[in-house]
């Protein structure tokens, strides 16, 4: 396999520029409401580059408003986010900030990857297509070099052998691992992961857990995560941040924050979901 064609970069030590620990994601005092709502509130936190950070927080805390925020689904109200040095709400026009217009916002966008809760596969196209798709349109692969590139990654994810299935031939696990092959083929920078098991059934949630495991431990992907699954966020996690009220009250290796919560609040919280 050529390295062109390597699914992923599956060596620490032979990582990618984009993987030197260097900081990828930034909110500067990001505030988003809606309507009288403020769900974050001026919020400032950074991601760097190669780390896998698990966002924790009670349900309306804004965990999936910020994935969103990244993925240009919604816009802040005030405030700046950076990926990977660019600007995502933003761009720079003779010196002067400017907001992003479509064709910036595009090509920032490209360094991001996310997994839904509900998987989102285009029913008509079989598994191979699902993932060659993207490439090809987007990045202007040839069909040769998207199609071993997805090959690559449906054996990461263990669907090797169902690239001609049609997604309502899979089961729901089996579709959200599809999903993520879908995500990882466009190379992103960082992979965004919301709640991806809470819409499977309880016997499916290991398996696609297992891929996502794998997947943190053998290659320098950033990941930024929300789940409840509170024993894989410990087992991927290099930081967890606990939000609460649209602000970041506390943050720390998963060791740290699981054993040893400072705040009040994430004790509350830790000992609901534990
Ligand atoms: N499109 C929207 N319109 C109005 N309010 C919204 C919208 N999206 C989110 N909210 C509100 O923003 C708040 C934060 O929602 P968000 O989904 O980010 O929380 P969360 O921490 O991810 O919660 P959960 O753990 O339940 O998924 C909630 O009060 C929610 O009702």
């Amino acid at each position: 396999m050529s390295a062109d064609s390597t699914p992923l970069n599956t060596s620490k030590e032979t990582a990618n520029p984009a993987a030197d620990g260097s900081e990828l994601i930034r909110f500067d005092k990001v505030t988003k409401r809606f309507g009288s709502n403020t769900v974050l509130d001026s919020l400032d936190f950074t991601v760097n580059s190669g780390k896998h950070v698990t966002l924790i927080g009670a349900s309306g805390s804004g965990k999936t408003t910020i994935l969103r925020l990244l993925m240009t689904l919604i816009k802040p109200e005030e405030g700046t986010i950076k990926v990977a040095g660019d600007y995502l709400t933003h761009e720079e026009r003779d010196g002067e900030l400017v907001p992003a217009g479509d064709r910036h916002v595009r090509e920032v966008r490209k360094k991001i990857g996310m997994v839904f809760q509900q998987f989102n596969l285009f029913p008509n196209m079989k598994v191979l297509r699902n993932v060659t798709e993207a490439p090809v349109h987007v990045l202007g692969l040839s069909p040769d070099e998207a199609e071993e590139r997805a090959r690559g990654l449906l054996d990461l994810v263990g669907l090797g052998d169902r690239c001609d299935a049609y997604p309502s031939q899979l089961s729901g696990g089996q579709q959200q691992r599809v999903a993520i092959a879908r995500a990882l083929a466009m190379r992103p920078q960082v992979l965004l992961l919301d709640e991806v098991t809470s819409a499977l059934d309880p016997e499916l949630v290991a398996g696609v857990l297992d891929v996502l495991r794998d997947i943190a431990h053998t290659t320098d992907i950033t990941m930024l995560c929300v789940t409840h699954e509170m024993n894989f966020a410990r087992d991927i996690s290099d930081d967890v941040l606990m939000f609460d009220a649209g602000h970041v009250i506390e943050s720390g290796p998963p060791e740290k924050i699981f054993s040893e919560p400072e705040h009040e609040r994430t004790r509350e919280f830790l000992s609901a979901v534990l």
